[in-house]
């Protein structure tokens, strides 16, 4: 169960062998996500096999090193590899250019060349800040994901989008660098606060919405059981996720086009995350705010039906995700605007959105909106606010 302690292995537990999904990229640069409890134990002589030179950088946070450190170190040390520890605070706040620095001075300190490989053991913040490290250290060194929150399973370790945020823009310094493997340890999530795992579930909700169907319909009858941490039902999630985030990001890696559909939420979610200051939300609760405002966007405009909407507003409740800002948020129609519009997405000066269209599980990438329609989200989604605050002083 996800809830037990960590058991070692022992020969009377037979290691069931890990799932493994593809990401079939051109050039023969394909890599494999394993997926499977305890693989940290079971399997750790694949997890290592994919480190090539001699140097390993395992890169995680003050909260995730005492839980799981040692246990990665030992398999790196156990092949022969000489290890190297970096341990960075833990936070969206510190997903920044200075704390990424501490990743370069360990490096060099110790003078690692590039056939080093970086590790990021942790969430997404830690994981979108080692990739960065990896592909810019001496112009790029190989990396592997070890992904420790629902987040980082799901989403964040497939599809080497890296990076740092900037106090005028999320995620704005960064590259595309691919990971050599995705290394997922179900068993993890063992630690991981309930918090943490619905905000995880805001990006296996996306998927359905904007491309599989069936699996927003799984969903819908299956969330009760992955907010109890129902082991084989969190399996099937993090795979069904895995497998599509891996199609989309074969199709399009650099985010030509189709790629951004993964962006679902995220121009709204991305202005709550900044305007409301780095770490506040997480990632996963604002992007399920962002997601109800583009699904309310898409209904103005006559894109989706209203069953659609309700079903929308319906999930991600059933998550206990938010959907609409508290009395206390900052957030104002201005600023929602100004943030938006340096959302990388912007293509010579035009917003382009994705928008839920039609049946469930299509949508769009478009600047074809009505900017009224956009415009009566946000000051609907202000107002809440502004209503909740006259309600609390009254
Ligand atoms: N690169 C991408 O494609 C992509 C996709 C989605 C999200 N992201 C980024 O990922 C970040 C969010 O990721 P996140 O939600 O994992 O946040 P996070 O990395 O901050 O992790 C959330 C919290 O859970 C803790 N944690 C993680 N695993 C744990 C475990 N097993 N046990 C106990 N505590 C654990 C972390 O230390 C942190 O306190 C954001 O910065 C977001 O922009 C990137
Ligand atoms: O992998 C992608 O592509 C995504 O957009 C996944 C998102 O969930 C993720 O939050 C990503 O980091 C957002 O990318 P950004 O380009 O908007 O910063
Ligand atoms: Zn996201």
């Amino acid at each position: 169960f996800l809830l037990a302690p960590h058991p070692r292995p022992t020969s009377l537990l037979a290691a069931a062998a890990p799932e493994i999904v593809s990401v079939p990229l051109a050039e023969g640069r394909n890599y494999p996500i394993y997926i499977g409890a305890d693989l940290l134990d079971t399997d750790s002589e694949t997890l290592a096999s994919h480190a090539k030179g001699n140097d390993v950088l395992i890169v995680s946070n003050t909260k995730i090193a005492p839980l799981y450190l040692s246990r990665v170190e030992s398999i790196f040390k156990s092949a022969g590899k000489k290890t190297y520890i970096c341990v960075l605070p833990d936070g969206e706040e510190y997903k920044d250019l200075p704390t990424l620095n501490m990743i370069y001075d360990e490096a060099l300190k110790n003078g690692l060349d590039r056939k080093c490989t970086f590790v990021a053991l942790g969430g997404g913040v830690i994981g979108d800040m080692v990739g960065y490290a990896a592909a810019s250290y001496q112009r790029g060194v190989d990396f592997i994901q070890v992904p420790t929150s629902v987040m980082a399973m799901v989403d964040s370790s497939v599809g080497g989008k890296t990076g740092v945020n900037h106090a005028l823009g999320k995620n704005m310094i960064g590259a595309f660098h691919q990971p050599n493997c995705v290394f997922i340890d179900t068993t993890t999530l063992s630690t991981l606060p309930d918090r943490e795992l619905k905000s995880g579930i805001s990006e296996i909700i996306k998927y359905g919405l904007i491309r599989d169907a069936p699996f927003f319909e799984w969903q819908e009858k299956n969330i009760p059981e992955l907010l109890s941490r129902n082991p084989a039902t969190f399996a099937e999630a993090i795979r069904r996720s895995c497998e599509n985030k891996a199609e989309v990001v074969a199709a399009d890696e650099k985010e030509a086009g189709v790629r951004a559909t993964l962006n679902l939420g995220h121009t709204f979610g991305h202005a709550v995350e900044n305007g409301s200051g780095y770490g506040h939300w997480l990632h996963g609760e604002a992007v399920a705010i962002g997601t109800a405002m583009a699904t309310d966007m898409s209904a103005r405009m006559g894109w989706i039906s209203p069953s659609l909407t309700t079903r929308v507003q319906k999930i991600l409740k059933l998550a206990d995700l938010p959907t609409e800002l508290p009395a206390d948020s900052p957030m104002t129609t201005e600023m929602f605007l100004s943030l938006m519009s340096v959302d990388k997405k912007v293509a010579n000066g035009v917003l382009r959105l994705i928008l839920l269209k039609g049946d469930l599980g299509n949508c769009v990438f478009t600047s074809d909106f009505d900017d009224d329609a956009m415009k009566q989200t946000i000051d609907h989604y202000v107002n809440i606010i502004d209503a909740k605050k006259q309600a609390a002083q009254n």
